[in-house]
């Protein structure tokens, strides 16, 4: 099994995988150094201290951690919605100062505008971020976007008329349909049942395969990871929470989830994750 530990903030840049099918070699997503503290009743309270990590393009980075150690804060900052206090994230060499349509995020609770469509709610992201395009191509890619998800008979739904899983496909279809480089993705699909999660899991993995798009996604579950991940981050209890180790998830794409559960390694990955979050860095509260 090979882990790189990141708890030494000089490793910035651990290789991706040898069986990860990153585009090239050089570091395209780049998080130096990065701190943050916010105000608190008890004065400041650093919540991330000194998180490196570089990402390659076309890349599925899983981050796991216990609840409140700063994952979402992290991915805050490279989506630009968040600032690091110390440190610097960069896309392409460029600086992150704010969002953009380059990093699209998804998150649990879907956020669509309740008063639209399925095709209405892909239309206005598709509208914004491309204003000059002429309405017909706009409306042909949200209708490619929509069938990539398999919603083409549920364009002219209202997010009420859909199921969980539905609405979040429409958000998949939203965030991609404005082609960002990053998806970024904020444990999408923690509130969906078992089934339909599995389902999402492997069009996920169909679509960042037909798209290239480097994907970052906080997951609660080790074994969602292990399937979807070419590495998975394992983060340290805040406060002061680091980049413990990071796990290369060596199964050959494309992956087949009942083949990857016959692999012994399958077993002492999990172990090991499992091991890293309830022994080495258990939460106070379990
Ligand atoms: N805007 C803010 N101001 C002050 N404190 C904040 C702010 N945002 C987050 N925090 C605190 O920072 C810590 C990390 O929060 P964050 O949401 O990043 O954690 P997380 O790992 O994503 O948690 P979860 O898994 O529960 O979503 C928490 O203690 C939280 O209360």
């Amino acid at each position: 099994m090979q882990t790189v530990n990141n708890s030494n903030t000089s490793s910035v840049s651990p290789q991706p995988s040898a069986f990860s099918p990153v585009i090239n070699r050089d570091p395209y997503l780049v998080i130096e150094n990065v701190s943050k503290v916010y105000p608190s009743a008890q004065g400041p309270c650093t919540v991330l201290d000194g998180v490196n990590l570089t990402v390659y393009e076309g890349e599925f980075i899983c981050l796991i951690g216990h609840s409140g150690c700063g994952k979402s804060t992290l991915l805050n900052m490279v989506s630009g919605f968040n600032k690091p206090t110390h440190g610097e994230v960069r896309l392409q060499t460029a600086t992150i100062r704010e969002p953009g349509p380059d990093r699209m995020m998804v998150f649990q609770n879907y956020c669509l505008l309740p008063w639209m469509t399925a095709f209405d709610n892909v239309y206005l992201a598709v509208d914004s971020v491309f204003p000059d395009k002429p309405h017909k191509e706009k409306v042909a890619i949200v209708k490619e976007h929509l069938a990539m998800v398999g919603l083409t008979e549920a364009a002219d739904k209202k997010p009420t008329q859909l199921s969980g899983g539905m609405k979040q496909r429409v958000a998949i279809a939203r965030a991609l349909s404005i082609r960002p480089k990053v998806l970024i993705l904020d444990e999408p699909f923690g509130a969906l049942d078992a089934i339909t999660k599995e389902e999402l899991q492997e069009e996920l993995l169909t679509i960042w395969r037909e798209h290239r798009v480097t994907v970052l996604m906080i997951t609660h579950d080790i074994d969602e990871a292990l399937f979807l991940a070419d590495r998975l981050v394992m983060m340290t209890n805040g406060p002061k929470a680091k980049i413990g180790e990071i796990l290369n998830i060596p199964f050959s794409r494309p992956r087949n989830r009942a083949q990857i559960m016959e692999n012994p390694e399958y077993y002492n990955l999990r172990n090991y994750a499992l091991d890293f979050l309830y022994n080495r860095f258990a939460h106070d509260d379990e």
